[in-house]
């Protein structure tokens, strides 16, 4: 009688476990996967996710919406961690932190031309070599020619007694040159009704999506709201790459389908950045050759369409210093058509052509904002003239 009992008490116990069992796993399979809800992305809803789902957001993101839904109490469930979010250093005084960057612009730009105009005697034979060490640092003709002769007319006139004279008047001919009167925050402070729209040009490979990550660092630094537009539809790790650099900070990245409408995409990222009062929503195009029409047409496409939501605030144009005089062209078709505002001038740490500021400036009129200096993730710095110009003569 007593192991009757016993196996009684004993079946009715195991078919109450089976029975939770169950139910558990149902209720589980009701939940969305995680990867869904930290996918630190909005898909514009048109594209990608059914109406009814509507855009997924970051679960970074602390006022996106689509939260994910709270775990049922009977269920013990273990929420992961929050991703710790990176916190960007500000980008003050950059320059000066990275100015050891300098070092191949350094020696060819501004320590070999303290040298020859420190010299003892400088004759006809100095100010040739003088005017070819500015020529192969890509200065360009124009400018050269102008601090050749300033320099001449400041040696005429003041002399140079000292190294430290040569280097007062370098300093402030070089100054004169790369300008201290110009404008060259970048513009994105939101206005009443829309955010700041920066949009991110240039050729294949210039640093554009780097940028656009690094700039998104240095505006959340400055406790800014941004969202990310993947404009570049054309190279799907371009899209990826975008949204790792926004998943770091808490941005989020708008994005579209693969080998879509850039311009689609770059509409829908203003939208999102208008609907959620964003500070600022920066755009990141496919990399275009100047020379294919088709190319260029279609960016003047993206600009005109994100201007039905908000007016662009920022046309960047990113060129790559080490490419020399061959970046004066790309500036040059690009600016015809979208109106560049600003040049972002990216791996100025791998060159000897720092003379590409400004050289650039002049041919088209529109300051360098930004530079290049690295590749980590806070080597963009604001681009400040007296603390470049110092960081080329520093001993
Ligand atoms: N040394 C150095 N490398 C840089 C700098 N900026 C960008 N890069 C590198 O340049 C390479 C190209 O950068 P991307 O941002 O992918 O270029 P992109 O213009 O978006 O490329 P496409 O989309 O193909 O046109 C990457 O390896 C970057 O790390 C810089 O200032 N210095």
């Amino acid at each position: 009688m007593e192991y009757v009992v016993a196996a009684i008490v004993i079946a009715v116990i195991a078919l109450g476990a089976a029975g939770t069992f169950l139910i558990t796993r149902v209720r589980r399979r009701e939940l969305p996967p995680q990867a869904d809800r930290g996918a630190g992305t909005i898909s514009p809803p048109a594209e990608k996710e059914s109406e009814a789902e509507g855009p997924v957001t970051t679960a970074e993101r602390p006022t996106g919406t689509g939260a994910p839904a709270p775990p049922t109490e009977e269920l013990d469930l273990v929420e992961p961690p929050t991703p710790t979010l990176e916190r960007p250093a500000p980008a003050e005084g950059r320059l000066v932190r990275l100015r050891s960057r300098l070092a191949r612009s350094q020696s060819a730009l501004g320590k070999g031309l303290l040298a020859m105009l420190s010299r003892d005697r400088i004759d006809e034979d100095t100010w040739e070599e003088i005017e070819d060490s500015l020529l192969s640092a890509d200065v360009g003709v124009g400018p050269t020619q102008e601090l050749v002769e300033r320099l001449r007319t400041r040696v005429r006139v003041e002399g140079v007694a000292s190294p430290e004279q040569a280097r007062e008047i370098l300093r402030s001919e070089l100054l004169h040159l790369v300008g201290t009167d110009l404008d060259r925050s970048v513009h994105a402070d939101r206005t009443a009704t829309n955010p700041a729209v920066v949009l991110v040009v240039g050729v294949n490979g210039t640093g554009k999506t780097t940028t656009c990550g690094k700039l998104a660092r240095v505006l959340v630094a400055e406790d800014k709201d941004v969202i990310l537009g993947a404009a570049d539809t054309f190279r799907a790790a371009a899209v990826a790459q975008l949204a790792t650099w926004g998943e770091r900070v808490g941005v989020p990245t708008v994005r579209g389908p693969e080998g879509g409408d850039p311009a689609s995409v770059a509409f829908d990222a203003v939208k999102a950045g208008v609907e959620q009062e964003s500070d600022v929503v920066i755009v990141d195009t496919a990399g275009r050759l100047h020379t294919k029409t088709g190319l260029m047409d279609e960016l003047g496409k993206v600009k005109r369409v994100i201007e039905k939501q908000a007016p662009v605030s920022e046309v960047l144009l990113v060129i790559d210093a080490t490419t020399g005089q061959n970046g004066l062209t790309q500036a040059r078709v690009f600016a015809e058509v979208v109106d560049v505002t600003g040049i972002v001038l990216t791996k100025l740490d791998s060159t000897a052509k720092g003379g590409i500021i400004i050289a650039v400036q002049r041919e088209l009129g529109v300051p360098v904002k930004l530079v290049g200096l690295g590749e980590g993730a806070d080597d963009l710095a604001p681009f400040a003239p007296e603390e470049f110009v110092d960081a080329l003569l520093a001993d």
